[in-house]
C-alpha cells in the first residue's frame, strides 16, 4: 500500500509494497490517490514520493493494469504543486520513470538507478524513453536504457538524474527540502518540456553496435534505442505515441514472455524440494564458519576465491608444496589484477586474503565446518582422499566434492558419513559464474542439501539442487548437444557450419570453438576412459561404443597435434599456439574428409533446419527425461542451470521453455522422425513425459499433473 503521511504542509507519499516496493495495481491507486488528495489540500504545498525500505523497483511484471505507469508519470509532473523523489535503494523501471518525473530527486549514497525493462524483454514505456534523454542528454540514455545497468547514486548525480546525494535519511531531506521550495514556479523543473541535448546520429549508430554485441538476438534493446533516438528529434507528445507503438512490438515479440520466465526461473530455481517432501520451507542449513579446499588448481582456487569474497575463511590445501605455492601466486596474481582494475582497493585486498589460510597435507583440518574437494576427475583419488578426511575431520563436517560427471554414492561410499557428502558443481572461472549445481546423492541429508544451498547463496551464486547421474543436469544434457555435433561433421557438415547455426541461434560460441577453446584432447581422454571401462579396444574403425554410436574424429585431430587454440590448431587454425581468431582451413577439412573416406561414411549436404534441430532437440528430450526421473525437480532448475552455466540465450527462456514455445507435439514428431534415423543414438529415444504432454496437449507449467497420473498407472 502506499502510507500518506501530511506534516507541515508536506504530503508524503511512502510506498510500503514488499518485499521490493513493485507498483503493483492497488499501489498505483493509492499513489494517484495520493497525488489527487494532495492537489486538493490547500493546506498541502508540496509532496515527497517515497518508499518504506527502498524507493521502487519498477513495475509488478505479474501485474500490469490501470493506471498505467506512464498516467501516473504525467500526474506526478503537471501537479502544480512541487513534487520530490526521495530515494533509498532501488528506482527501477517504472520507479525511475516515477523518479525522473517528479520536480525534484534527493537521493541517499547508496541508492541504485536502472532501466532493466529491456531484460525482461521490454521499454520503459512509461514515457522512460522520452523524459530520460531530455534529463541526461542523448549519450548517456543510449548508453544506460539499452544496457539495463543499475548506477549509484554518485554517477546519477553527475549525469544530472539526482539533484542532491545525502547520507543521511534522504526522506527526512527530500522533507525539509520540499518545504523550503513550497510555492517555487517549476516551469524549468519539468523534465518533458526540456529539449534533448546532444542528439547526434554518431550515438545512435555507436550504440546499436554495442547492442548487438551484448545483447545478442534481444529485440528490446534495438527498439529502446531506436525510439529514444526517434523521440530525441520530434516534441515530447509524438515521441511518447512512437514510444506506445513501438512497446506493442516488444509486448507481442514473444522474447517478454520468456525473459520474465526467465526472470522468475532464477529467483524459483534455489527453493529446493526433495521426492522425500523435504523442502526449503521445513528444513533449516548450517552455516559455515571456516572452510579448507583440497586442491590448488583452476578450480580449487577460484572456488577459494569464491569464498573468500564471501567472508568465508578458508585453508587451501595441497599434497605438495610446489603445487600449493603455484596456487596461491595464480590467486594473488587475480587479486591484484582486481587493484588494478579498480574492482577493489588494496585495503579490500589485503582484508581478503588475511582469511586465506594454507597447508600442505590434511592433518590441520581437524576444526572446519565445510571442506570442498576440487582435484582433478579421477574416481579413485576421489575416493582415497575422502576415506582421509573422514578419519580427520570432526563427524559432523560437511564433505563435498567438485565434480562435473562423478558418481557422488561412490565418493560418499568411501565415508562413515554420507549423509554429509554432496557434489558441488562449479563452472569455470568458479569466483565468477553465477550457477551451483549442488548434487544430491541418495544418501545425502536434508540438512547437508539445505546447508549447501544456503552456502551457495551466501558466496553470490544461484545453487540450484539437482539428481546423482553421469554428468548430472547441465553436463548430462550437453554431452548429447556434442555427440550430434560430431556426426553432423562425419555425415557432411564443416565445423563452421554447426558453430554459425549455434551462435545464430544466440549462443556465444558455437560446439566447434568452444572444443578448440577448452582443449580436443580432453574430451579424447575421456572417450578413451569411457571405452576402457567398457572393455573395448579403441581401433581406426571403431563406430560404435556399447551399442551407442561415437564418432572419433576428434581422436583423429588430436593423433595429428590439433588439441584447439593451445596448439594453433583444432577444428578452426589459430595462425599460433594460444592465437584467438579462428580461421577455417583446408587441411582441417582434408583431416576431415579422409577420416570419413576411411571408414566408408558418405558425406551429404545437410539443410540448416537439420543442423539446429539435431543439436538441440536430444538436448531438450534429455531434459524432459531428467525431469521424468526427478533429477531436476522442476523446468525452472533445468533453465536455469542452462541460462547461467552454458549461456542458452536468455530471450529463449532456457531449453524447456523454448520447447514449449516451439509446441511440444511438434518438438515430439521431430524427436520421433530422428529417432526412426538414428537407431544407434539413445539419445533420440524420446522421453516419455514429452510423450505424453505433447499426446495431451498439456503445456510445461502442468507438466506436474502428467507425471503424477502416469506414476499412479
Ligand atoms: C510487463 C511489465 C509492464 C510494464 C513495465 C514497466 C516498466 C517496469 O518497471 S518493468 C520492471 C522493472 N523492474 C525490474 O525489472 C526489477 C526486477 N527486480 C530486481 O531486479 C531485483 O528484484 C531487485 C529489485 C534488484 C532486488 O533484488 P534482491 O534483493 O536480490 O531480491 P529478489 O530476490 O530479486 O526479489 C525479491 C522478491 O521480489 C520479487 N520481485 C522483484 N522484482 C519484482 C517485480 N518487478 N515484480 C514482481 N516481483 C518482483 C522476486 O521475484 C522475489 O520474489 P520471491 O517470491 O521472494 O522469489
Amino acid at each position: 500500500m502506499v502510507d500518506y503521511i501530511a506534516r507541515d504542509g508536506v504530503a508524503l507519499l511512502q510506498v510500503n509494497n514488499p518485499p521490493v516496493n513493485a507498483l503493483s495495481h492497488h499501489v498505483r491507486v493509492a499513489i494517484e490517490e495520493g497525488l489527487k488528495k494532495a492537489g486538493q489540500d490547500p493546506r498541502i504545498k508540496s509532496i515527497v514520493i517515497s518508499g518504506k525500505g527502498s524507493f521502487i523497483a519498477g513495475a509488478d511484471i505479474k501485474d500490469v493494469s490501470k493506471p498505467t505507469i506512464l498516467e501516473l508519470c504525467d500526474l506526478i509532473e503537471s501537479s502544480g504543486k512541487p513534487v520530490v523523489a526521495a530515494i533509498k535503494g532501488f528506482a527501477l523501471g517504472g520507479g525511475h520513470e516515477i523518479a525522473i518525473s517528479c520536480h525534484y530527486r534527493i537521493a541517499h549514497e547508496k541508492s541504485k538507478f536502472g532501466f532493466p525493462e529491456v531484460d525482461i524483454g521490454i521499454l520503459p514505456a512509461a514515457g522512460g524513453t522520452q523524459r530520460f534523454p531530455r534529463l541526461v542528454g542523448l549519450e548517456a540514455a543510449l548508453d544506460l536504457i539499452p544496457s539495463g545497468r543499475h548506477i549509484g547514486a554518485a554517477q546519477a548525480f553527475k549525469l544530472g538524474i539526482v539533484d542532491k546525494v545525502v547520507r543521511g535519511d534522504a526522506v527526512e531531506e527530500a522533507v525539509k527540502f520540499a518545504k523550503s521550495i513550497a510555492g517555487e514556479p517549476l516551469v524549468d523543473r519539468r523534465t518533458s518540456q526540456r529539449p534533448v541535448m546532444g542528439a547526434e546520429n554518431a550515438f545512435l549508430a555507436a550504440a546499436v553496435k554495442l547492442a548487438m554485441k551484448k545483447k545478442k538476438g534481444m529485440i528490446a534493446p534495438i527498439v529502446c534505442l531506436s525510439v529514444s533516438f526517434m523521440g530525441s528529434l520530434l516534441p515530447f507528445e509524438q515521441g511518447i505515441q512512437v514510444e506506445a507503438a513501438e512497446a506493442v512490438v516488444v509486448f507481442t515479440s514473444g522474447q517478454m514472455g520468456a525473459l520474465q520466465y526467465a526472470f522468475f526461473a532464477q529467483r524459483a530455481a534455489p527453493k529446493w524440494l526433495l521426492p522425500c517432501g523435504a523442502s526449503f520451507k521445513t528444513v533449516k542449513g548450517r552455516p559455515i564458519r571456516n572452510a579448507a579446499v583440497i586442491g590448488a588448481g583452476t578450480m580449487g582456487t577460484g572456488i577459494t576465491m569464491a569464498m573468500l569474497n564471501a567472508g568465508i575463511p578458508v585453508t587451501l590445501v595441497e599434497q605438495d608444496r610446489k603445487f600449493l605455492d603455484k596456487g596461491v601466486s595464480l590467486l594473488k596474481l587475480l587479486y591484484a589484477g582486481s587493484v588494478s582494475l579498480r574492482k577493489i582497493t588494496q585495503d579490500q585486498c589485503d582484508a581478503i586474503l588475511s582469511k586465506l589460510n594454507t597447508a600442505v597435507g590434511y592433518k590441520s583440518l581437524t576444526n572446519v565446518d565445510l571442506v570442498i574437494e576440487a582435484v582433478y576427475e579421477n574416481m579413485a583419488l576421489k575416493k582415497q582422499i575422502f576415506a582421509e578426511l573422514d578419519r580427520i575431520c570432526p563427524p559432523e563436517t560437511f564433505l563435498w566434492t567438485n565434480t562435473s560427471a562423478l558418481d557422488i554414492d561412490e565418493i560418499a561410499s568411501a565415508t562413515r558419513r554420507p549423509d554429509k557428502v554432496l557434489g558441488t558443481h562449479f563452472f569455470v572461472p568458479a569466483y565468477h559464474m553465477k550457477l551451483l549445481e549442488n548434487v544430491r546423492g541418495k544418501l545425502t541429508s536434508a540438512e547437508t542439501v539445505a546447508s549447501a544451498q544456503m552456502f551457495g547463496t551466501r558466496i553470490g551464486k544461484i545453487p540450484v539442487v539437482v539428481g546423482n547421474c553421469h554428468g548430472f543436469v547441465g553436463n548430462r544434457m550437453l554431452h548429447k548437444y556434442v555427440y550430434e555435433a560430431d556426426f553432423l561433421i562425419e555425415e557432411g557438415c564443416w565445423p563452421e557450419d554447426v558453430d554459425m547455426v549455434a551462435e545464430n541461434f544466440g549462443l556465444p560460441l558455437g560446439p566447434f570453438k568452444v572444443r578448440d577453446l577448452s582443449g580436443l584432447d580432453i574430451r579424447v581422454r575421456g572417450l578413451l576412459e569411457q571405452a576402457k571401462a567398457a572393455g573395448i579396444e579403441i581401433n581406426p574403425a571403431t563406430r560404435f561404443l556399447n551399442g551407442e554410436r561415437i564418432s572419433l574424429l576428434s581422436k583423429s585431430l588430436v593423433d595429428k597435434g590439433h588439441c584447439g587454440r593451445k596448439t594453433g590448431r583444432g577444428f578452426y587454425n589459430y595462425g599460433k599456439p594460444g592465437g584467438k581468431i579462428p580461421l577455417n582451413d583446408r587441411f582441417i577439412k582434408d583431416v576431415i574428409v579422409e577420416y570419413c573416406a576411411e571408414r566408408g561414411i558418405e558425406r551429404r549436404k545437410v539443410a540448416y533446419q537439420e543442423i539446429e534441430e539435431r543439436l538441440f532437440l536430444p538436448l531438450i528430450n534429455e531434459g524432459f527425461k531428467i525431469l521424468e526421473e526427478g533429477i531436476a525437480s522442476k523446468p525452472e532448475d533445468i533453465d536455469t542451470i542452462w541460462l547461467l552455466g552454458y549461456a542458452w540465450p536468455r530471450h529463449t527462456g532456457g531449453p524447456m521453455y523454448y520447447a514449449n514455445m516451439v509446441g511440444l507435439d511438434k518438438i515430439y514428431n521431430r524427436i520421433c522422425h530422428y529417432n526412426e534415423l538414428h537407431k544407434h543414438s539413445a539419445h533420440w529415444q524420446p522421453s516419455l513425459l514429452l510423450k505424453k504432454l505433447a499426446a495431451s496437449k498439456t503445456p510445461m507449467k502442468d507438466w506436474m499433473e502428467v507425471a503424477q497420473a502416469s506414476s499412479k498407472l
